[in-house]
């Protein structure tokens, strides 16, 4: 699975490095700036919630798969718009294999932190 994103995160790259935004959407997105792409992140997850929603309803769950793959590939473009690797994104999920999220809630109120 990660060799999907590791290859995306690849081409995101290359067209932010060297694509023309007339003839690449990802080169688009990184010309028009922050903004735009946090626009389309959050247009996406809305997406997102509404295709699971309806999904609960009919039990045909193609448009959510749909839309969690745009936001997914959204989201690394904002990543990668940041100069984040999302490797780093992988490696904190790795990290927190063996925690109980439950487990990290409660370090977390112990360090002070309420989020
Ligand atoms: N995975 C994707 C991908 N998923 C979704 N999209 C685009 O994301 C956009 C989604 O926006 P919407 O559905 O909101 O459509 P829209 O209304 O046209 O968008 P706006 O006008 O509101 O910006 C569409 O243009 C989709 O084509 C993607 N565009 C590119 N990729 C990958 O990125 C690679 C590089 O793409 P280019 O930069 O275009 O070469 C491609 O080879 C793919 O692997």
């Amino acid at each position: 699975m990660t060799d999907v994103l590791q290859q995306l995160t690849a081409t995101i790259q290359d067209r932010i490095d060297n694509a023309d935004p007339n003839s690449s959407y990802v080169a688009s997105l990184h010309a028009k700036g922050l903004n735009k792409i946090l626009e389309k992140v959050a247009e996406e997850c809305t997406e997102t919630l509404i295709a699971a929603k309806d999904a609960a309803i009919s039990g045909d769950k193609k448009d959510l798969i749909y839309e969690t793959a745009d936001l997914w590939f959204h989201s690394l473009v904002m990543l990668s718009h940041m100069d984040v690797d999302s490797q780093s994104v992988l490696d904190e999920l790795a990290r927190r294999f063996d925690l109980s999220g439950i487990a990290e809630k409660a370090s977390r109120t112990q360090h002070g932190k309420q989020n």
